[in-house]
C-alpha cells in the first residue's frame, strides 16, 4: 500500500522503495528513508506519546519562531503551537512514480482558541519521490477576517550526519544572527558569513536573513539537497555538548545530526484576509 493511515501515524512508500512516517501529532516527519537508509534524526530519547513535541525528525514551526516576540502570539509556548497539536489525514493528493503525496490539516480547536484568538486555515503537504522529500505548509487567513495575519514559519529537519563533518553551503556573505552569543545585545547585531562553508563542530544557532533558498549539506560521501520556497531565512543548529542539558536528547545525540531549517523567521509575513500563503522544502538526496 503506497499510503497506510493508522489512528496516530501515516507511512507511505514510494513504487522505488523510498518511505516516509509522518505523526499526526505535530505532522512530525519521524523518519524518511531512500535506498534503505535513515535520512533523519530521531532521538532515542523523544516522547513520541503526544506529550511533548518530538526531539527531531522535521518538527513544524507555526505562528512563532522561539519565544515569542508578537503580541498576537504571547500566550504560545516557543515555536508555537503547529508542533504539539494533533493534526487529522485529509487525503491523498497523488499516487504514482512522480510522487506518493498527502495532506493533513489542523483546524483552530478549543485549545488553540484559548491560547490563539486569530482565525487561521492551515494545511501541510508531504511528497515522497524516490530521492527527495518535500514537506509545504499552508496558511490560509479566512475572507471572513477583518485583519491580516502575522505569523513565522519554519520546517525543523533534523538531518542525519555525522555533526563533526558535515558542511552547509552556501551561506558566504549572509547576514546572521549569533543566538550563542551571551547578551540580548549582541545576539540582535548582525554578523557576515565570511565561510565557504559552515561547520557545526562548535555550538551552533544562527539565523540567516534573506538566504538563497538552496542549500548543499555534505560529509564524506554523502550528500543533501535542500531548496525552499518563500522561506527566505535558514537556521543552522546543533548544540553539540550543550544538548546534553536537553531532557530528550539521547546521549551524544548532537554527534549525529544538523539542522538546516528554512524558515520565515526574521519579521512576519503579514497575509491579508482570504489570502493563501505556501513555505516549502525541497530534501534531495545526491547520488550515493
Ligand atoms: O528545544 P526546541 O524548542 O525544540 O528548540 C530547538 C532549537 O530550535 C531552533 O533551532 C532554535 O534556533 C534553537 O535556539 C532551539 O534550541
Amino acid at each position: 500500500m503506497p499510503v497506510e493511515n493508522t489512528s496516530t501515524k501515516v507511512t507511505l512508500t514510494h513504487p522505488k522503495g523510498s518511505t516516509a512516517e509522518i505523526l499526526l501529532y505535530g505532522v512530525t516527519v519521524v523518519s524518511w528513508k531512500v535506498n534503505g537508509a535513515e535520512r533523519l534524526f530521531v532521538s532515542s530519547k523523544a516522547s513520541l506519546d503526544g506529550s511533548k513535541p518530538i526531539r527531531g525528525g522535521i518538527p513544524v514551526v507555526f505562528p512563532c519562531f522561539g519565544p515569542p516576540s508578537h503580541p498576537d502570539h504571547s500566550k504560545l509556548a516557543q515555536h508555537g503551537f503547529a508542533r504539539s497539536e494533533t493534526w487529522k489525514f485529509d487525503s491523498i493528493i497523488m499516487d504514482n512514480q512522480a510522487g506518493v503525496s498527502v495532506r493533513l490539516s489542523l483546524e483552530p480547536n478549543d485549545h488553540i482558541k484559548s491560547i490563539y484568538s486569530k482565525p487561521f486555515s492551515l494545511t501541510y503537504v508531504v511528497t515522497l519521490a524516490e530521492q527527495q522529500l518535500s514537506t509545504d505548509i499552508h496558511v490560509g487567513n479566512p475572507p471572513t477576517s477583518h485583519e491580516a495575519l502575522e505569523f513565522q514559519a519554519l520546517l525543523h529537519n533534523y538531518i542525519r550526519a555525522p555533526s563533526d563533518e558535515v558542511k552547509v553551503s552556501s551561506l558566504k556573505g549572509l547576514s546572521y544572527y549569533d543566538k550563542t552569543e551571551k547578551t540580548e545585545e549582541a545576539k540582535a547585531n548582525a554578523k557576515t558569513e565570511t565561510r565557504d562553508q559552515v561547520d557545526v563542530k562548535t555550538t551552533t544557532d544562527s539565523v540567516y536573513e534573506d538566504a538563497s533558498l538552496h542549500y548543499k549539506v555534505t560529509w564524506p560521501g554523502h550528500g543533501l539537497e535542500i531548496r525552499a520556497k518563500n522561506l527566505k531565512d535558514v537556521v543552522i543548529w546543533n548544540p553539540q555538548e550543550e544538548g546534553s542539558k536537553i531532557g530528550d536528547m539521547e546521549a551524544e545525540g548532537w554527534k549525529r545530526y544538523i539542522c538546516v531549517e528554512p524558515g520565515f523567521v526574521r519579521g512576519f509575513v503579514k497575509l491579508e484576509p482570504g489570502k493563501f500563503w505556501i513555505g516549502q522544502q525541497v530534501l534531495t538526496v545526491d547520488s550515493e
